[in-house]
């Protein structure tokens, strides 16, 4: 692409020489895997600064620079105010605006982001349509799958997976937001037709100054709905009109807006809720009549992760009864409250609960049908929200019978010093083991017929990450392992 075109939309720029007649290949944001005849794009990040990797990417062949300051090069320079925003834009010219051919939908909320895009990418493609899907577990483009670093990609890698969807024939993208996409600009430039909204509870204080900082960063999927090139489309913001947050979300947007509910009077509601072992049965109530439904999916939160599903599907066009299928036949998403079964007298769950309020919620769940003691082996993930430690550890002492602590990535940090943090204001006894496995094998031999043992924190994740260095660990084929080796040989 030529590259006065690729600036033709670039409203203010300036440039250290004349840019004559440079064709880009290719867009690069990453010195290390610059290309022949790049454009070179310099992001000033949270860890490092790409303004001092010019002269890498120069060597590698880039053919010009865009960046925020003059830079020791060559190469003409071509000098924006704000790189991340040209990134975004340079990215979705030169892949010819994706996004807008597409319908796309954003989830973004403390929880349920992975599960609502799951149930919906089920509804679409019960739907013969083709999808894209990009989140925490995986990138899939109509079953194609290419693993994944962050939960949303940099803007220029997700504009080439939109493109990449086009080139598919997908014609629904459906993908997890996270508050530091937004705070990052990830996902400038892109088309949403729908941002649904799940709930906002404490996380990521680390990163956010404060939990309105974090509320902010969230809002503005919803400040920035209608904000593409495509201003002919209607564009909806699908709100949980029971969480504290509505109101600020539902204030943040000018587009049309879709509420759900369990307790407040939404547009798309549960009505006659069962919940049980075996899943939750409710009516579901929506603009579009109302339907039974029998789902295996356990707990409340399932149910608002259906209603956030369901609102997005009937603005799509899709039928109740295939919504309807969709959410019977689920057989729900890896990691997420997962039943273990090796034929054991009790029941195992695993579950990606890493936050006070999920893991309040997943104990809260089984808590709702266990006839016995409730075990939890839970941990914090080290290098992330230290704040949210103690909350951590509460919410499994005061709703399991039995608590082990244990380890969840303690990255670069001394798990002692996550433990310390977790523990350090409890008086209630609780047993801490910092080896993984030997805290599940040792909730698994003490679980009796009719307990429950919930192992939390890890869910789909395939590693346990200590000092840089990712080991294979997977807590479902730990649990069965033990469970097996227990039946093989009892104690
Ligand atoms: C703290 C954080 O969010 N960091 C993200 C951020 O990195 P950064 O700003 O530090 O950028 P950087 O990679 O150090 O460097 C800045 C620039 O210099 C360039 N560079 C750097 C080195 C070099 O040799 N050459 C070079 O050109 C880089 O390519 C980049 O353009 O931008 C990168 C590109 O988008 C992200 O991959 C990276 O995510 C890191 C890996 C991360 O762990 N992020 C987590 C906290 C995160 O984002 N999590 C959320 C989900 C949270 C949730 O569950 O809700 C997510 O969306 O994944
Ligand atoms: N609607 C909900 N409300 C509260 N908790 C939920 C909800 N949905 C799921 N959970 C809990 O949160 C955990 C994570 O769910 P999920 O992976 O769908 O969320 P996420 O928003 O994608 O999380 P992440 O930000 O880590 O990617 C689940 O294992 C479950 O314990
Ligand atoms: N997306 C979340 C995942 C946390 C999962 C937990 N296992 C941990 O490592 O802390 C984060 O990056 O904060
Ligand atoms: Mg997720």
């Amino acid at each position: 692409m030529k590259m006065k075109k690729l600036l033709k939309l670039m409203p203010f720029y300036k440039v250290t020489q004349p840019l004559s007649d440079i064709t880009v290949q290719g867009i690069s944001m990453d010195s290390r895997s610059t290309g022949p005849g790049d454009l070179f794009i310099c992001i000033h990040g949270v860890e490092a600064d790409g303004h001092e990797y010019v002269q890498e990417a120069e060597a590698k062949g880039a053919a010009v620079v865009m960046a925020e300051r003059e830079v020791t090069t060559s190469l003409p320079v071509v000098i924006v105010n704000d790189t991340v925003r040209a990134l975004a834009m340079a990215a979705s010219i030169f892949y010819g605006f994706p996004s807008e051919h597409l319908r796309v939908i954003g989830v973004t909320g403390t929880n349920g982001k992975t599960t609502i895009t799951y149930l919906l990418d089920e509804i679409f493609r019960n739907n013969n349509q083709r999808t894209g899907m990009i989140g925490t577990i995986q990138v899939s483009i109509a079953g194609k799958t290419y693993p994944v670093k962050n939960t949303t990609p940099d803007s220029l890698s997700l504009q080439r997976y939109f493109a990449e969807m086009r080139k598919a024939k997908v014609t629904t993208a459906i993908m997890e937001v996270s508050s530091h996409a937004l705070d990052q600009g990830r996902v400038y430039g892109c088309d949403f037709d729908i941002a649904i909204f799940t709930n906002l509870t404490r996380d990521h204080l680390d990163y956010h100054d404060n939990f309105d900082d974090y509320l902010r960063a969230k809002s503005l999927l919803f400040a920035q709905l209608g904000n593409g090139y495509n201003k002919g489309r209607r564009k909806f913001a699908i709100i949980n009109k029971d969480s504290e947050q509505a109101k600020r979300f539902i204030r943040s947007t000018s587009q049309s807006l879709l509420t759900y509910g369990i307790h407040s009077n939404a547009d798309i509601m549960a009505k006659n809720i069962t919940l049980g072992e075996t899943g939750a049965a409710y009516i579901l109530k929506t603009p579009k009549g109302e339907i039974a439904i029998n789902s295996p999916l356990m707990g409340l939160f399932s149910i608002y992760n259906m209603l956030a599903a369901a609102g997005a599907a009937i603005l799509s066009g899709i039928p109740l009864t295939v919504i309807k299928h969709a959410f019977e036949m689920t057989r729900g998403v890896r990691g997420r409250f997962e039943p273990v079964r090796e034929g054991q007298e009790y029941g195992v769950v695993i579950d990606y609960a890493h936050t006070p309020d999920s893991l309040e919620n997943a104990l809260n769940t089984l808590s709702e049908f266990c006839k016995g003691s409730i075990y939890v082996v839970v941990g914090c993930g080290g290098d992330r929200d230290r704040s949210k430690r103690p909350y951590m550890a509460d919410a499994a002492m005061n709703r399991a019978d039995y608590v082990i602590f244990t380890t969840d990535n303690p990255r670069s940090e001394d798990p002692k010093q996550i433990f310390q943090d977790m523990t350090s204001h409890l008086s209630d006894p609780f047993e801490l083991i910092e080896d993984r496995e030997q805290a599940i094998e040792h909730a698994l031999k003490r679980a009796k017929s009719g307990d429950m043992v919930l192992i939390a924190g890890k869910g789909h994740e395939t590693y346990q990450e200590v000092n840089g260095v990712r080991h294979h660990f997977d807590d479902s084929e730990v649990a069965k392992m033990i469970l097996k080796r227990m039946k093989e040989r009892p104690s």
